[in-house]
């Protein structure tokens, strides 16, 4: 057996993953040993297959690179001995002649790939990132049973489908994508995977690329050195430098600035980055988890967003469901944080009133989890201490969702096909308003809605209503809509 060509390892993950060529071609070992290396793999070479079969047997091989015409036989008739292993490698096959039918027997014997050695550095790279996220997978399918909640509450099916996501990716070290609107958890669920992984004792870095200003994005990411612009009167290291064997947690990614997309993509693709007015390059061992709520396909078809930088970013999604998909998770929610914050098992907290916990369950929370505590924040606060909660605690524009929601309900209802009657009153009780008032009114209401939810975050606003900011501004005006957040 050859002795390995250890990585130098800086990951924290990457350690546990160990890769084996069995090629009799020593230039194409070294070739693609020094690639491997250089990802931070730990390496090793065998030049026949009897010595290649023996290392296996003999050690633990995460990924197996196999060659096919080998001096002492065939890698892929040897596939199956090796699918023997009680946990056999993942087997990409690299042959010098690509044919079709090696092809076909390669993917038939469960072979995770098939690459010609004609082609690119990068098609290793790729063939080999995939197989080590697939190797995790299953790693973590097995330890799912591990994963701490982190104070991630919700026992809905959608949830605990991104409790999954959370174990695989905690398992792995490729970039994750989370997604889904405002205020459903993105960054909870990330803090949860960082906490969950091996890098938890490192610092987690939170990048909000929405709240940073334009000329400040590049400097903040990567550091700048005393002088690089008018008032750089220090070094100051960037939060990518600072998430250093941690996690680099890239907020609202889809506000990131073209030009600095770029830059961005070979720090992430290198881990490497010059940081402003320097020389050198400095390096940075970070895990990437990108958030964001908007549609980055899009953003993509409008040229807002690098689609190399997409594709770099998306390796592992997670899509965080809306609340109003996952109705019964309110109840918990709402109890945790009463609990969490109002004490409502002491003596002075807020107790939650059936009727009124029914009612948290109706309303749609466009504002999601966040929307939710608000909510139970500010009624707490005007309830005042010890108070029993009920629905007229609620904000009216709940109050009127609700009763607008029951009596849709109530329209869509199908009379009894014995009786020929309703079981309640078709009609609402009270007489209904000309159409022109009605939806007046809901304009209204929906503005205030907005503002409170976003506490008069006017960004926010138009990102949820996606009006735009004059557009907002305009109407906010003619509804008399007052932003405390201004004042
Ligand atoms: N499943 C959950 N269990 C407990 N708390 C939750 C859950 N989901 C969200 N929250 C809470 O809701 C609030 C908003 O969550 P978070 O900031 O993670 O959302 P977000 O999707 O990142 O929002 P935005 O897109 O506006 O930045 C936080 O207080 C968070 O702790």
């Amino acid at each position: 057996m050859m002795a390995p060509e250890d990585a130098a390892l800086n990951g924290h993950e990457t350690d546990k993953i160990s890769v084996l060529i069995i090629d009799d071609d020593s230039q194409v070992c070294r070739f693609l040993s020094k690639i491997f290396t250089g990802m931070g793999y730990s390496v090793s070479h065998e030049l026949t297959l009897t010595q290649g079969i023996s290392h296996i047997f003999s050690g633990r091989v995460d990924i197996l690179f196999l060659d096919v015409n080998l001096p002492d036989g065939n890698g892929l008739e040897a596939i199956n001995t090796i699918r023997h292993h009680p946990s056999p490698p993942e087997i990409i096959v690299i042959t010098a002649d690509d044919n079709v039918d090696g092809a076909e027997i390669a993917m038939k014997s469960k072979a995770w790939d098939y690459i010609a050695k004609t082609g690119s550095s990068k098609n290793f790279r790729f063939a080999l990132e995939r197989a080590v996220e697939y190797r995790r997978q299953k790693k973590a399918s097995l330890s799912r049973n591990d994963i701490r909640r982190e104070g991630i509450v919700g026992e809905s099916r959608g949830i605990l489908k991104c409790l999954e996501k959370v174990a695989v990716a905690a398992h792995s070290d490729i970039p994750v994508l989370v997604t889904g609107e405002t205020g459903t958890g993105k960054e909870l669920f990330s803090r949860a995977i960082h906490a969950c992984s091996p890098r938890c004792s490192e610092p987690f870095v939170v990048v909000d690329c929405a709240a940073l200003p334009e000329h400040l994005v590049e400097s903040t990411i990567f550091g700048h050195t005393r002088g690089a612009f008018t008032g750089a009167d220090r070094d100051r290291t960037g939060l990518m430098k600072i998430a250093d064997r941690g996690t680099l947690f890239l907020d609202e990614v889809g506000e990131l600035p073209l030009e600095i997309q770029k830059k961005f993509l070979r720090a992430i693709q290198e881990k490497k980055f010059r940081p402003l007015g320097s020389k050198t390059e400095i390096h940075s061992n970070f895990r990437l988890i990108c958030a964001t709520h908007r549609d980055l396909e899009d953003l993509i078809k409008k040229e807002k967003f690098r689609e190399d930088l997409f594709y770099r970013i998306v390796s592992l999604t997670l899509h965080l469901p809306p609340l109003k998909d996952r109705g019964e998770d309110v109840a918990g929610l709402a109890l945790n944080h009463m609990k969490n914050q109002h004490g409502a098992n002491l003596k002075n907290g807020c107790i939650m009133s059936r009727p009124f916990m029914e009612e948290l369950q109706i309303y749609d929370w466009p504002g999601n989890v966040r929307e939710l505590f608000n909510t139970l924040d500010r009624v707490c606060a005007e309830a005042g201490e010890g108070a029993t909660l009920f629905p007229h605690h609620l904000p009216e524009h709940i109050r009127a969702f609700n009763i607008r929601h029951r009596y849709a309900v109530r329209q869509t209802e199908t009379p009894d096909p014995e009786t020929g009657s309703f079981e309640g009153p078709l009609v609402p009780s009270e007489p209904l308003p000309p159409f022109k008032d009605h939806m007046e009114k809901n304009k209204a209401e929906y503005l205030g809605h907005l503002v409170a939810v976003t506490q008069g975050d006017i960004k926010a606003c138009c990102r949820i209503s996606g009006l735009s900011r004059g557009h907002l501004y305009r109407l906010m005006q003619q509804y008399d809509i007052k932003n405390n957040a201004d004042s």
